[in-house]
């Protein structure tokens, strides 16, 4: 068995967490769910370097590991080769005597054809070479059966450096209005509004009001129908350079199968390490370090060596600091489309309240069904409910003056204090 046992200590190094990872970053760069986020932060060329040399590393060790087992195979063909030719014309010279049936010739080269089971072309080196398939099962079995891990290859990757520009953005809606292809009805309908360079707003509204929309408006995911919007005078649904601006955390961030580091610097270049830390601990992670003993290096995924997962809330304060972190490079529009969803009430108001502390001077944009935790930003918009003969926004006013007005803001914000009564003051 110790044959068996080298081949799969070779098939596991030549391959291992670099074709896992390769397969990771594929399913990354195509897949649906982080198209959005990939296309917003620019990461595509990043990733696809990444892909690249990952997919490299691991193909050019398999190539060398099947180069160096060529010698072997070449021989045996060439012994196998005129002894199964010999063995069928011996078969087929009989048969033509009249000295063996014809199913006794069948029979004859099956047994011959099986010969081919025996050394490096048999069926077990055969099978073994096409499990790659189920190399990631093959890891935790290694891991099982307490074999010594596989080190995973620290990549070195050039990173796009994005434009610093490091001032707010002012943001400008004019007369937008957004309506689905595959829907009658407008999701955004005649919107106007400027978000002055450095203030904090919250979109709120009824369900289906638009908010989400109007955010992949914002990051030029869609392009309006009618109507304008600039970041700093640019469109962002055809400049590159005005979506760069846009630094936006989705309710569906994605979890991101790579280091720590990586996960809150995505394509930020060779970002200070005091910079990532600091966005660590502004978004109220530094826990993972402390508590739970994760290094910067740690691959967030327990499906490597190593790695380890996280909880929804753990995933959440990494995204915030990956936010952040993009604003520290550059981004001058903040926007957070209820990336703490999976918080409590509480811990969230908390997190939006010390958010906007650390990002006081930055344009920043809140959306989130709880009133409490948005109540705090400088200024509050209402959007229009889509199911009544309203447009684009219907208050606007920061908290207490929309408390004062006892409008629809009032009335919401009543309706949920008394249901978390201990959370809204
Ligand atoms: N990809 C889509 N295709 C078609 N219709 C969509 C799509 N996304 C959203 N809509 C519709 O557009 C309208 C606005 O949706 P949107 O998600 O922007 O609202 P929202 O205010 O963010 O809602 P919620 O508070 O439920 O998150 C809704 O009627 C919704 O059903």
């Amino acid at each position: 068995m110790s044959w068996i046992n080298l081949a799969f200590d070779k098939l596991l190094q030549t391959n291992g967490d670099d074709r896992l990872r390769a397969t990771y970053l594929r399913s990354l760069l195509t897949g649906a769910e982080s198209a959005k986020e990939i296309r917003q932060f620019g990461l595509a060329d990043w990733l696809s370097e990444m892909y690249r040399s990952t997919w490299l590393t691991a193909t050019t060790r398999l190539w060398r590991a099947r180069r160096n087992g060529l010698g072997p195979v070449v021989l045996t063909c060439l012994v196998m080769a005129p002894t199964i030719g010999g063995a069928f014309v011996l078969i087929g010279i009989d048969v033509a005597a009249g000295t063996l049936t014809l199913a006794g010739a069948v029979t004859m080269a099956q047994a011959v054809l099986r010969l081919q089971s025996f050394g490096v072309l048999g069926d077990a080196g055969t099978a073994l070479a096409r499990s790659t398939s189920v190399l990631g099962a093959l890891v935790s079995l290694r891991l099982e059966l307490g074999l010594p891990a596989i080190e995973p290859s620290r990549l070195k990757v050039p990173r796009a450096t994005p434009s610093k520009s490091g001032e707010p953005a002012e943001v400008q809606f004019d007369r937008v209005s957004f309506r689905y292809p595959s829907r009658d009805t407008y999701a955004v309908n005649e919107l106007s509004l400027r978000i002055p360079a450095g203030q904090s707003i919250a979109f709120v509204g009824v369900n289906g009001a638009g908010k989400s929309t109007l955010v992949k408006l914002l990051c030029g995911l869609y392009a309006p129908d009618e109507g304008e919007i600039r970041v700093d005078r640019a469109d962002p649904a055809v400049d590159e350079a005005a979506r760069r601006r846009v630094a936006v955390i989705f309710q569906d961030f994605v979890r991101y199968h790579l280091p720590l580091r990586d996960n809150i610097v995505l394509g930020a270049g060779d970002t200070d390490h005091a910079l990532v830390e600091r966005a660590l601990t502004d978004a109220g992670g530094t826990a993972l370090l402390e508590r739970r003993g994760l290094s910067w290096d740690t691959v967030l995924s327990s499906e490597y060596d190593g790695g380890t997962d996280l909880s929804g809330g753990q995933w959440q304060r990494v995204a915030l600091a990956r936010a952040l972190a993009a604003v520290a490079g550059g981004a001058g529009v903040l926007v957070l489309d209820e990336p703490t969803a999976a918080l409590d009430v509480r811990a969230e108001a908390a997190l939006f309240e010390r958010f906007l502390e650390v990002t006081r001077g930055v344009t920043t944009i809140l959306v989130s069904h709880r009133l409490s935790s948005v109540r705090h930003a400088d200024r509050i918009v209402v959007l229009a409910d889509p199911s009544g003969n309203e447009r684009g926004i219907v208050e606007d006013g920061s908290h207490e003056e929309l408390m004062r007005l006892g409008g629809r803001y009032a009335e919401m914000f009543s309706l949920q204090a008394r249901r978390f009564a201990p959370v809204a003051r």
